[in-house]
């Protein structure tokens, strides 16, 4: 982003953006225009503009949401990591379809994406586990994501017991947590406006093997 994009960009604020939307047509590429606009959330000096809310259901219909940080994203998908016997992960095991939500608020920007999740490999996920701080890598063995709590010090017992049994060693990569993988099929790019009349840049896909999506746009 430019000097001048960020002074539009506060001057605009609440009242749509002046920031410029690319050409969309049916050639676009929802993950190519997803890079440009995280990019630009990046630049923005947003603080963690990785965040994202994801949302599940459980087996009786019941949503859920939670934030969590993406790590990364390609043609494949959006992957972010925990523990895999966490609530949202039960829930992932049990309905593998799931929305994320972004939104960049001195963009005036937010990005649905809806899809299916699959587990990253477990290569995958020890390559990104073992990039964690040592901190965070004792604290996956110590937290039982998403259980009550047996007694108040459980937590600080538990870091404690971890810490002393991998003291002098790395810490290993826990089999209970990993990366999910959310392949979209349906992605909208959201640009604020003035008047609300608002962008709304949506991609379809109906097959999951090609690359081949359907573009349109939706009243504000
Ligand atoms: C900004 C932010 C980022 C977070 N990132 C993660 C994450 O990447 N992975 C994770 O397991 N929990 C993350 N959390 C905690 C989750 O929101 C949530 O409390 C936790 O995963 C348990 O959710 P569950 O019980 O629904 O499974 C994050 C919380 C916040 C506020
Ligand atoms: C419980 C938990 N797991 C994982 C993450 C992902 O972030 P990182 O891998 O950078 O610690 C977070 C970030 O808040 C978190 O709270």
């Amino acid at each position: 982003m430019t000097f001048l994009e960020k002074i539009r960009c506060l001057f605009t604020f609440g009242q749509g953006v002046a920031l410029s939307l690319p050409e969309f047509d049916d050639a676009s590429d929802p993950i190519a225009l997803f890079d440009t606009w995280f990019n630009d959330a990046n630049k923005s000096g947003i603080l963690l503009p990785e965040a994202v809310s994801v949302s599940t259901c459980s087996k009786d219909g019941q949503p859920s949401s939670r934030m969590v940080l993406m790590k990364s994203f390609d043609e494949r998908g959006f992957v972010f990591y925990t523990n895999y016997g966490s609530r949202k992960s039960h829930e992932l095991e049990d309905n593998q379809k799931v929305a994320l939500l972004l939104h960049w608020n001195v963009l005036q920007r937010q990005v649905r994406i809806e899809g299916t999740v699959e587990k990253t490999t477990l290569e995958e996920s020890a390559n990104y586990f073992n990039s964690r701080d040592r901190g965070s890598k004792v604290g996956a063995w110590a937290s039982k994501q998403s259980q009550q709590l047996t007694h108040p010090n459980e937590l600080k017992e538990r870091v404690k017991q971890f810490e002393q049994e991998f003291s002098g060693k790395d810490v290993p990569h826990p089999e209970f947590w990993g990366g999910w993988r959310v392949k979209p099929h349906y992605m909208e790019f959201w640009q604020g406006r003035t008047s609300r009349l608002h962008d709304r840049l949506c991609f379809e896909k109906n097959d999951q093997t090609n690359n081949d999506w359907q573009t349109f746009k939706l009243h504000p």
